[in-house]
């Protein structure tokens, strides 16, 4: 398959660099310019969880690209942009595996290509130009954006698990991006906020926070149509925080460095389907206007 990576960091080199694996297919990444050069120069490396030396076609120009899919990992506040370069290529699909809501509706309303809907909780990191760290194995899941069976899912789930990816495809997208939603919304600002890896929102009061956060959004999520449990988010999000105990969350990751989060896809994004619906949901609300006065004060918003 010839498959292009758009917003080649973190997760995209991770994803972009296993599928490249055996030249098992054609992967061109859509990096920043120190990214490319590095891996035009040297190939791409993953190293941790997860080892190879790849070389995937590498660029910083995003236009009129063509591949059977693209597979699209750059922060949300980037979606938009993305769907603007690749709406100048040509794609049988495209795939967000982003974090937070909303991409695949921003991604549907520029491009005429398909759009899937995607979650990956493998965990990565790109520490220097050329070098991608997995940080944790985990399992992409792929399907439909609205939910039931896609051919086009099928295809993609099976380039993905031939590669050796863990890989599912499910014909529930729609739940499981609410499920995501929660374990991100419970997890995310408080380990940004408090500056504690991810295992420290199960301990003391952290975890009543992250519980009543997880219960607001799948009732959220109920209002909007989706039958999530509060019981099956609460244990979603203390699932992945056991797994993921020593990780820094990436909205953690985004406080450190100094750069604007994702706060308005994953809480935020709740918050307002909440308002939509008269519900209260104090927690997210909460978390919400800290996250924003944060990002604020450093004039990222
Ligand atoms: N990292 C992880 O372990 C996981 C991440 N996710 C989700 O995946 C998404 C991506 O996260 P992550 O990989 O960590 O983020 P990164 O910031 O590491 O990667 C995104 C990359 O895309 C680049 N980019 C943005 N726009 C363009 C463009 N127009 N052309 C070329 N490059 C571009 C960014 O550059 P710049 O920074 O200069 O803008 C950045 O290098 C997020 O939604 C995140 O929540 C989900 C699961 C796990
Ligand atoms: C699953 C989790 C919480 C892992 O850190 C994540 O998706 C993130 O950090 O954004």
């Amino acid at each position: 398959m010839e498959i292009v990576v758009f917003g080649a960091g973190s997760l995209g080199s991770l994803v972009g660099g296993l599928l490249a694996r055996e030249r098992a297919h054609d992967v061109t990444l859509v990096a920043r310019r120190d990214h490319a050069d590095a891996v035009r120069e040297s190939g791409l490396r993953v190293e941790g969880e997860l080892e190879a030396r790849v070389d995937p076609t590498a660029t910083t120009d995003g236009r009129e690209l063509a591949a059977d899919v693209a597979i699209v990992t750059v922060k949300t506040a980037d979606t938009a942009a993305a769907a603007e370069a690749l709406a100048t290529g040509s794609f049988d699909a495209v795939l967000s595996l982003q974090n937070g809501m909303g991409n695949e509706e921003t991604l549907a309303g520029a491009l005429d290509a398909p759009v899937l809907a995607g979650t990956a909780s493998y965990g990565a990191i790109r520490r220097e130009p050329g070098v991608v760290e997995c940080t944790g194995l985990g399992e992409v899941v792929v399907g439909a954006r609205g939910g039931g069976s896609s051919h086009l899912a099928d295809r993609v789930g099976r380039t993905f698990a031939a590669a050796g990816l863990e890989t599912a495809v499910a014909d529930d997208m729609p739940r499981r991006l609410w499920e995501k939603l929660a374990v991100n919304a419970g997890i995310n600002p408080i380990t940004a906020l408090a500056d504690v890896d991810n295992g420290a929102v199960l301990e003391r009061a952290a975890i009543e926070v992250a519980r009543v956060t997880a219960r607001e959004t799948a009732r959220v999520a109920r209002a909007c149509g989706v039958d999530l449990s509060d019981r099956d988010a609460v244990a979603a999000m203390e699932a992945v925080a056991t797994d993921t105990a020593a990780n820094a969350s990436s909205m953690r990751q985004d406080v450190r460095a100094e750069r604007r989060t994702e706060i308005d896809a994953i809480n935020g994004y709740v918050v307002d389907r909440a308002d939509e619906r008269g519900l209260e949901v104090p927690a997210n609300r909460t978390l919400t206007a800290l996250v924003r006065s944060w990002e604020r004060a450093r004039g990222l918003r």
